[in-house]
């Protein structure tokens, strides 16, 4: 049995007009379920709020001012729970939200409330659905829209075995891929050197927020704590069995084994 994070971004969520990529989603909760079947623990941290928000309330554009982000987040969490019970139900699985922000892993008795939370909830077989609590956030996480961050935090914090970030793009590239069509991906990086930060640029859509700069300090973050980190395509869903059993798939940041 493994304890595995899965993070899915907004890109893989919806379509650039906020409205759901259900041809995704589906595929994701049904490999999903089928892991939890096979007595994995997982707990997935799903961005997507803000953008089913926007397409929820009608907006015609991604709002640029915090208030206006907050508040489509809170009308797409919503959207997004709603829709992750129904479809986990078909599979017999309990899903629960669970909303948070830096601050309270950094906070002792805060992080202790969540430990226990989130042993007590995987002991009860429910399925743990992260995401940031973007009403409370403010910038301690580096600004609203850090699920790579968090979802790495998160992997410290329950002793995960692998965080798994599902993106829109195959994994780390040796330059982005939608500047270079030449690009050639990379299968495993061992350290997080200059170098390598260096050929991460920003996100690649309207509605993804981290980039790979963002998916690069969670690996930081997870291989420092003996934590395997990869990074998938999110439109293939099935890559997860192959991350899982260490087929080569995406790019894999393998966590420190001398610690
Ligand atoms: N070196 C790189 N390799 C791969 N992708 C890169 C690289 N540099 C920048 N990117 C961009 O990062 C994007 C993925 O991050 P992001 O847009 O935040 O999506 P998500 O919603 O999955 O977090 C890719 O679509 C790509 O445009
Ligand atoms: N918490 C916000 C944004 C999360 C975020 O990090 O976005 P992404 O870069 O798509 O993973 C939301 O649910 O819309």
């Amino acid at each position: 049995m493994s304890r595995i994070v899965v993070k899915v971004g907004t890109s893989t969520l919806t379509y650039a007009n906020g409205s759901l990529n259900i041809r995704h989603i589906e595929k994701l909760v049904k490999v999903l379920s089928d892991l939890k079947n096979a007595r994995n623990e997982i707990v997935l941290v799903s961005s997507g709020a803000i953008a089913m928000g926007i397409g929820k309330l009608g907006l015609a554009q991604r709002p640029k001012d915090m208030a206006s982000k907050q508040a489509a987040a809170a009308v797409g969490q919503c959207e997004l729970m709603y829709t992750y019970d129904r479809l986990f139900e078909a599979y017999n699985h309990i899903v629960a939200q669970v909303l948070l922000t830096g601050e309270d892993l950094n906070e002792a008795s805060r992080r202790k409330n969540f430990e226990n939370t989130m042993n007590r909830l995987l002991q009860m077989s429910a399925m743990p659905i992260l995401n940031e609590n973007d009403t409370m956030a403010t910038d301690e996480i580096s600004s609203i829209g850090d699920n790579d961050s968090l979802a790495a935090l998160v992997s410290i914090a329950i002793h995960a075995d692998l965080l798994i970030l599902m993106s829109d793009i195959d994994g780390l590239y040796d330059s982005n891929p939608r500047v270079n069509p030449d690009a050639k991906l990379i299968p495993v990086v061992l350290e997080i050197t200059d170098e390598i930060r260096s050929i991460a640029g920003g996100a690649g859509t309207p509605n993804g927020t981290g980039g790979m700069l963002t998916k690069l300090h969670a690996a930081e973050l997870c291989m420092d704590h003996g934590i395997d980190m990869v990074i998938l395509n999110g439109a293939f869903p099935d890559l997860l069995y192959d991350a899982i059993e260490h087929r080569t798939t995406g790019t894999r940041f393998p966590g420190r084994k001398d610690l």
